[in-house]
Parts: structure tokens; sequence; C-alpha cells
């Protein structure tokens, strides 16, 4: 059987209503797509604990979790994910990348050009059509 994970991402979205993406660099699995920042939730951890624990450790702000955006479950060829998206709001700092080769904030129009992890597209086309 395929290894399983279950993934937290959070759709952070600033002031001028952009939304936080992060380009997985070329040491990371999926190298070289788009995601919304987050991780692997541990073991006794919350969705939302976890969300705010990836964001601090890898872009070094703090996040507040808002309600869940999707839930999806993607079978990729070695892993199934299920990756469970939330909006956020930062709280305190500008995100910074310290893991991923780049960080964009990106507008709702535009955001559908970006190449996001395919487990991501549902919540991509979800947060596209909303102004
Ligand atoms: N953080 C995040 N991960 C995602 C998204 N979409 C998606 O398929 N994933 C996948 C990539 C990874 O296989 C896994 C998340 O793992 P992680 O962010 O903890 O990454 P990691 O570098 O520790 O994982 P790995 O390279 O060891 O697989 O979920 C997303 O929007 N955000």
């Amino acid at each position: 059987m395929k290894k399983q994970f279950h993934v937290v991402g959070a759709i952070i979205e600033n002031e001028q209503k952009e939304i936080f993406c992060a380009l997985r660099g070329p040491d990371m699995s999926l190298a070289g797509f788009w995601e919304f920042p987050g991780g692997k939730i541990e073991t006794g951890e919350t969705p939302e604990e976890a969300l705010v624990r990836e964001i601090k450790e890898e872009f070094n702000c703090e996040i507040e979790v808002r309600e869940k955006v999707e839930d999806t479950t993607y079978e990729y060829e070695d892993v199934m994910v299920r990756l469970e998206t939330f909006k956020a709001k930062l709280i305190a700092r500008e995100p910074i990348a310290t893991e991923h080769a780049e960080v964009r904030w990106i507008s709702r129009d535009e955001i559908r050009y970006l190449n996001f992890a395919p487990a991501d597209v549902p919540a991509v086309e979800k947060i596209s059509k909303k102004q």
C-alpha cells in the first residue's frame, strides 16, 4: 500500500486580497510545483495546530487559522496525500522563505496560472472564482 500523508495548507490573504504562495525547491518532493504553505500533521496535533507550527517553522511568522476551504485526497505515483486547506490571517511578522525556492503574493485572478501541486487544484479553483 502507498504511504499516506495528512497535510494542511494555509491560504493566507493580505489586505490587498493577494494570496501567499510558495514554490517547492529542487531538494523537496514535488519540486517546481507551487503550494499553499504548510506540511504534515504530527501525532496528537489538530490540523489547526499543525498549520500554525509549520508556518512558524518554515516562514518565521505567526498566523491565526480561520475556516476550512477544501479537503481533497490525491493519489500521486508513490504517495497518497490528504490535503486540508484553511484560510488564515497573518498576526505577526511577514512570511519569509527559509526552505522554498520562491514565495509570491498572487491575486485571485492570477493564481490559476501558477503550476500548483495536483492536490491543490480544487482549492485553487475554489478561491479563483470567489472575489
Ligand atoms: N505543504 C504542502 N504540501 C503539499 C501541498 N500539496 C501537496 O500535494 N503537498 C504534498 C507535498 C509533500 O509530499 C507533502 C507535504 O509535506 P511537507 O510540506 O511536510 O514536505 P516535506 O518537505 O517534509 O515532505 P517531503 O519532501 O519529505 O515529502 O504534501 C500543499 O499545498 N502544501
